[in-house]
């Protein structure tokens, strides 16, 4: 066997990279991030809210606006951040001092995040590094303002950053079921976002057979508004190219490989095991040339890491331009639902047609977008594989809901079942709940009164109050976005009036036995025996 030595300028070390979680949202991929493992590169969490950042698991903490916002987030008010981070640009700039290459990641839309994201941008770039933001866009349920503040801090990060990275909250909300709440809509969106981090990183600074570096990195991330293209997969096995090739363009941000099709620049990057072999690398690149322009430019790298043992990985990084995007036929139909859904009442968006389910509830509560338009993904594959009950049920529910279908004799009332009414709720985790007992109560299927604040926006903060404590993100997040889901008035919060925790019903453990551990019935669901604490 001949060695070929590796060219050690090829690949940068891990201890050139960092990467910066900013704001809630920030905090959350970065966990994601370190969760998932990575090894070497730091980790830095900024934050206002002095809650969120003592919990992140970043090695290296900075709070902003220590004097201004002394510990709390910004209220959702982006000059509040901007100001904030000025305060702590020294130590900022110290921590980032020497890095190669510096990975911002943000949800932009609240006020830390898209208030100081450029000016952190801007103090890498002077210390010469190579700054890479991955930043996610609101959902549309979200409201106008947090799409606006979204929109201004992209078009600032454009221009600082070498390459800017945005992911749509509300396309990975696709990620997941339709009644599954909005934490796990969250959790897929970062679960998606740290991979890519994670490849991208990969990608850089492990050495590989063929490498690929910044150069090639930057060629295919060129340019300034661009939506990511990102997809990756893994298998083992027989035909483990074509399956891993597969998966990888299943991601819901190639559209099943539909996007690549505009690419100009495709990075393609295997990783395999010790016996990935030529010709399984050249029947993978074939069978991606379909998916890919000819002319396009394919930046091609590979490595073998006996840790893989027999699996080999590919991992597609592209970008189209907000342009083009925009020219294609599916953003078109984005757009279009968007604009529908930001109509007169904010909050979740409404259904433009009535729905089956109104016969049941004449008027129907709002609901997210991501809710309606469930789930390209589920969709059969030219090859279904064959899936569990649950989410053949799921999917009745969700298809259920969509309006274009009419549903001859729908029956509701007759023969009323729980799952509708689960996909009604504006409160996918409640519904989840209580769409499982087959003993469905009869209550739970009377009309509930429909809430009196139909446009609140459950993400839009009242104002520029620097006091607020909830937010919709990180640890400390979850604790609020759950009081604001499940206890406030927002979408159908009144069904949690309805639970009491210690008469709650248990679902299909109803009449058994109780599960007793430390003195917690553990059949009563888990946010439930929390809220008792
Ligand atoms: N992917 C993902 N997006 C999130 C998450 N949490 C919040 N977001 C998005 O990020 C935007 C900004 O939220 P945060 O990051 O919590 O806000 P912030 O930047 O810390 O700003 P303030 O809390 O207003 O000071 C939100 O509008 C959401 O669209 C999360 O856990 N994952």
């Amino acid at each position: 066997m001949i060695e070929f030595p590796r060219d050690p300028q090829n690949s940068i070390p891990t201890s050139s990279v960092k990467i910066v979680g900013l704001g809630g949202a920030g905090a959350n991929m970065l966990d994601r991030v370190a969760l998932d493992g990575l090894e070497g590169a730091e980790l830095l969490a900024l934050n206002t809210d002095i809650r969120t950042l003592s919990g992140s698991v970043a090695g290296e903490q900075i709070q902003l606006g220590r004097n201004l916002t002394k510990g709390l987030g910004t209220g959702g008010d982006p000059e509040l951040g901007n100001k904030a981070v000025q305060e702590a640009e020294d130590e900022i700039r110290a921590s980032i001092k020497g890095r190669k290459i510096v990975f911002i990641c943000v949800g932009l839309g609240g006020g830390t995040g898209s208030g100081a994201a450029p000016i952190v941008a801007r103090v890498a770039r002077e210390e010469g590094a190579f700054v890479v933001m991955f930043a996610t866009m609101p959902f549309v349920f979200e409201g106008m303002r947090r799409r606006e503040q979204a929109e201004t801090a992209l078009n600032e990060l454009a221009v600082l950053s070498n390459a800017l990275v945005t992911f749509d909250n509300g396309r990975m909300g696709e990620l997941v079921l339709a009644k599954q709440g909005i934490h796990e809509a969250f959790a897929a969106a970062d679960r998606m976002i740290s991979e890519s981090i994670k490849a991208v990183v990969r990608l850089v600074v492990r050495p590989g057979l063929i490498n690929v570096g910044l150069d090639d990195l930057m060629t295919a991330l060129r340019t300034t508004r661009s939506r990511c293209l990102f997809g990756s997969g893994i298998s083992r096995g027989k035909d483990r190219a074509q399956k891993a090739l597969r998966n990888a363009l299943d991601s819901p941000l190639l559209d099943k490989g539909a996007l690549l099709e505009d690419a100009q620049s495709v990075l393609v990057h295997l990783c395999g095991g010790e016996d990935l072999t030529l010709f399984e690398i050249e029947l993978l690149m074939e069978s991606l040339s379909k998916h890919v322009p000819a002319k396009a430019h394919v930046l091609f790298g590979a490595a073998v890491d006996p840790t893989m043992e027999d699996q080999l990985s590919i991992t597609l990084v592209s970008s189209l331009p907000e342009e083009r995007l925009r020219a294609l036929p599916t953003e078109d139909k984005d757009r279009a639902k968007e604009e529908r859904s930001l109509e007169p009442s904010m909050g979740f968006a409404a259904p433009t047609e009535p729905k089956v389910e109104a016969k049941v509830e004449p008027e129907p509560e709002p609901e997210p977008e991501w809710v309606q338009e469930p789930i390209e993904i589920l969709a059969p594959d030219p090859e279904p594989e064959p899936e569990p009950e649950v989410d053949s049920k799921e999917e009745e529910i969700a298809s259920d809901s969509k309006e274009s279908e009419p549903v001859p004799e729908p029956e509701v009332e007759a023969e009323p079942e729980p799952e509708p009414k689960a996909a009604e709720t504006s409160e996918p985790e409640e519904a989840a709940f209580f769409a499982e007992p087959e003993e469905g109560s009869d209550e739970d299927l009377e009309p509930e009164p429909e809430p009196e604040d139909d446009d609140e926006i459950p993400f839009a903060e009242p104002g520029p109050e620097p006091v607020k404590t909830g937010k919709q993100s990180g640890k400390s997040s979850s604790s609020t976005a759950d009081d604001d889901l499940f206890g406030g008035d927002v979408g159908g919060g009144k069904a949690q009036s309805e639970l009491s925790l210690d008469g709650g019903p248990k679902g299909r453990f109803e009449g058994a036995d109780p599960s007793m551990i430390d003195g917690e019935d553990l059949d009563v669901p888990a946010f439930l025996r929390k809220k008792r604490h």
